[in-house]
């Protein structure tokens, strides 16, 4: 044996241990000089059914992948890439796809007419790619569940800070909103002021026409109070049955009272009807609060708008009532004190 015999010898054993199948093609005839006959007689194929010509080579490839191999060649032959690679699917006898990769190099690329001498290998990659579809698939199944896990929070935060017949934010979202607001207003020296609004003898809708128009009454009176605040400042809450708050940042107490009244009003011109279709009378009483210089708690702000609420309930109901603390009484100093000895 001659050193060119040893040579393709050892040649031949390093292909087969690394699973590689060697290719040789002229580009410029179309010739196929060395088939993979290794590849393609794994596929089902014999000798006579692959013919020594480029053209009927592609035939056998998927036609999703013939434009991207020939991307692939063309770009190496102009030199823009070092070598040619490339991942296909072929057609087996028995008509299912395999995958494959191609690396070669055009060996005669700094002749006249490079392009005779295309040199390559193609291998099975078939697992590697089915794995990678398997984890491509787990990957997006995972996606989705994901962004419907996030949905799923979203709509879980919603309901725990909301109120589920009106939208508005429920009474722990007040008071955490509340709290935060009220330290900011103390700090800068800012006004704060609440609105307690409550619907009229709420008792006498429900019990005249029934709960389902009641609760489009609450809807009703929740709708006006969110369209008539400024969106994104303030808060308009319902803290449960016919009581709602508006929480009204940098807003003074007349202010205030000019918002509770338009409020009042509007309420008093919203029409809802009955089944029958006739207007349901009713009305809000309001009372209004805001942060005195004492710098109180968003709780002692609720509750001075609540006893301003109260006062307008007394006085009639259909009304805006503004809370003044009670002035200040001088303490009297026992005579005693006042005259020691
Ligand atoms: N339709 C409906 N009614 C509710 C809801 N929550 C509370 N209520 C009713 O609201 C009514 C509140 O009645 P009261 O607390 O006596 O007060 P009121 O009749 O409005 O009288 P004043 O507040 O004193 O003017 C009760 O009849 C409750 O059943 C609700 O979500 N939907």
């Amino acid at each position: 044996m001659d050193e060119k015999d040893l040579n393709k010898e050892r040649l031949e054993l390093a292909l087969e241990a690394a699973g590689l199948d060697l290719w040789e093609n002229n580009l410029l005839t179309g010739e196929v000089t060395r088939k993979a006959m290794k590849t393609f007689g794994e596929l089902g194929y014999n000798d006579q059914e692959v013919l020594h010509n480029l053209k009927h080579m592609l035939e056998f490839v998927h036609p999703d992948d013939l434009e991207m191999i020939q991307t692939a060649v063309h770009d190496h032959l102009a030199g823009r890439t070092p070598e040619y690679r490339c991942e296909f699917r072929l057609r087996s006898k028995a008509g299912t796809w395999i995958w494959y990769a191609n690396y070669g190099r055009i060996m005669d690329a700094n002749s006249t007419a490079p392009g005779q001498r295309f040199i390559g290998v193609t291998f099975n990659i078939d697992n590697r790619k089915r794995k990678e579809d398997e984890i491509a698939q787990i990957n997006r199944k995972l996606a989705e569940q994901n962004t419907m896990l996030q949905s799923m929070n979203a709509a879980l935060e919603r309901l725990a800070s909301s109120d589920a017949l009106t939208g508005l934010a429920n009474r722990r979202t007040l008071m955490e909103l509340g709290a935060k607001e009220c330290l900011r207003a103390a700090r800068f020296s800012h006004s704060l002021s609440v609105l307690m609004v409550d619907l009229d003898s709420f008792k006498a809708v429900n019990d005249n026409w029934g709960h389902s128009v009641g609760d489009r009454v609450i809807c009703a009176v929740a709708d006006i109070c969110r369209q008539r605040v400024r969106e994104g400042v303030d808060v308009v809450a319902r803290l449960g049955g016919e009581e709602f708050v508006v929480m009204l940042p940098e807003a003074s107490l007349a202010n205030a009272h000019l918002i509770a009244e338009s409020l009042r009003q509007a309420v008093q011109e919203q029409r809802v009807d009955n089944e029958d279709g006739n207007p349901v009378p009713f009305t809000i009483s309001i009372g209004v609060a805001a942060l005195g210089a004492g710098g109180e708690s968003f709780e002692q702000l609720l509750s001075h708008a609540d006893k301003a609420l109260y006062k307008a309930k007394q006085n009639g109901r259909n009304q805006v009532q503004i809370f003044a603390p009670l002035p200040h009484k001088p303490q009297l100093v026992p005579p005693a004190a006042a005259n020691p000895g």
